[in-house]
């Protein structure tokens, strides 16, 4: 646990960067600062390892001031990762990583498994670890830096913007990869970010700063979605607040239809059970409508031609925006429920799922019945699900071709997660 106590930073120029600032990080978990431009969280972060030092109030670590710590034994147990990696130019990839172990004395071969163990980790070829870092892209770059962080497994990591510097998709895996990394290491992160969305997707907890370095508000992501404290918040946290918050919703609650049909359409199954797609009553095409001719990039049965693309999804581990969702690609507008391999459960009608987002839309967090939680990793378990909490999270260690995915027009299996 990390616990900011009254903390305020003043630069020698008389600039507040940070005031009065009391907030907790617990152990194990992500816990993001977001806030717009100048607000203070590079200050606040860099505070924690004593880059900056605190002009007042208390910074404690698992219970300790961090001012009794002096500073190289205190960042020995605090990873560090910033944005464009902060590499060594002149150093290969492998001797990047093992930096920290080098300092603390590794032998040279220990510290090299050590950094190869961690490339693998991070989702990267070993073959790169014998080039510089400028032979690596940018997001290659990002995973190296973070490797680095963990190479001595100190149980806190610091991430300061480590991903604003590459493009959109190279961001979405490098988050992604955070995500499954955290699942098997459960580090104390505080992740710095100037991105909603990427404090709403990786954040256990999220801390909205306002400038001034004034603390607006701190709640898990669901929380913050349904509930902003004030103007602030809420301009911050932007649009779809309301399709946004469906993603920490299970959809375990939603009723399903067994039957294959509904009024006007019937859902053709192949021979295990898996949906193809819908075909109308009559059989024949609506004018205009896309159909699936080329069947799933999943390898199986080819849909017949007359049959239109379906969205699925999966009740035990989506969330309802991925129902939704599944329910807007459908020409028959509803939702196609699917197991864990991808076979037909039932249908979800329009009506069930309207059932489900009038109950999503109080002012709490919605809950499945019976569950007495409210965190979005609680309520995922108690409904359930084994492991991935129901969030956006779920989709990022899902895999494109699990069964959430929706097949779009023309049935090239495109992904289309809620
Ligand atoms: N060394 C310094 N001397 C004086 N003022 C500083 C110094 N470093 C930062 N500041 C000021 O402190 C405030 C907070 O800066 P900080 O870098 O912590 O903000 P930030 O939220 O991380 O911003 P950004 O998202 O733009 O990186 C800003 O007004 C900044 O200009």
């Amino acid at each position: 646990m990390i616990t900011f106590e009254g903390v305020t930073k003043r630069y020698g120029d008389g600039t507040v960067a940070v005031d009065n600032l009391s907030l907790r990080v617990p152990t194990g978990a992500v816990t993001v600062f977001v806030g717009p431009s100048g607000c203070g969280k590079t200050t606040s972060l860099r505070m924690i390892n004593r880059m900056i030092e605190a002009s007042s109030g208390r910074i404690l670590l698992d219970g300790r001031d961090v001012r009794e710590i002096d500073p190289p034994t205190l960042r020995r147990g605090i990873g560090y990762v910033i944005q464009q990696a902060g590499l060594f130019p002149h150093r290969k990839i492998v001797d990047n990583v093992a930096t920290v172990p080098y300092l603390l004395g590794w032998d040279k071969k220990k510290a090299r498994a050590r950094a190869m163990e961690l490339l693998e980790r991070v989702g990267l070829d070993t073959k790169l670890a014998g080039r510089y870092p400028f032979q690596l892209s940018g997001g290659q770059q990002q995973r190296v830096g973070v490797a680095r962080a963990l190479a001595a497994d100190p149980p806190v990591l610091l991430m300061d913007e480590p991903f604003s510097a590459v493009d959109p998709v190279v961001r979405t895996s490098l988050q992604d990869e955070l995500l499954r990394l955290q699942a098997e290491l459960h580090k104390t992160i505080v992740f710095v970010t100037h991105d909603i969305d990427e404090a709403i997707k990786l954040g256990d907890t999220v801390a909205v700063l306002r400038v001034g370095g004034r603390l607006a508000q701190i709640a898990d992501p669901a929380t913050l979605l349904s509930r902003p404290e004030d103007d602030f918040v809420e301009g911050f946290l932007g649009r779809d607040r309301g399709i946004r918050r469906l993603s920490f919703v299970p959809a375990s609650g939603v009723a399903v239809r067994s039957e294959p049909h509904v009024p006007g359409w019937n859902v053709v199954l192949d021979g295990d059970g898996r949906p193809l797609g819908w075909r109308p009553d009559d059989a024949a095409t609506p004018s205009g409508a896309p159909v699936n001719r080329t069947g799933s990039r999943d390898g199986s049965a080819p849909a017949p031609d007359g049959v239109l693309p379906f969205g699925a999804f999966d009740p035990a581990k989506d969330s309802l925006r991925a129902a939704l969702d599944a329910a807007l690609l459908a020409p028959s507008g509803c939702a196609i429920a699917v197991d864990g391999a991808g076979r037909f459960q039932g249908i979800v009608t329009r009506e069930a799922l309207d059932r489900a987002l009038l109950q999503a839309g109080g002012a709490e967090p919605a809950r499945p019945a019976g569950s007495g939680s409210s965190t979005p990793r609680e309520v995922g378990d108690e409904a359930g699900n084994s492991g991935s909490g129901v969030s956006d999270r779920s989709s990022a260690t899902g895999g494109s071709d699990g069964p959430s995915s929706s097949r779009g027009p023309g049935g090239d299996g495109a992904a289309a997660h809620g």
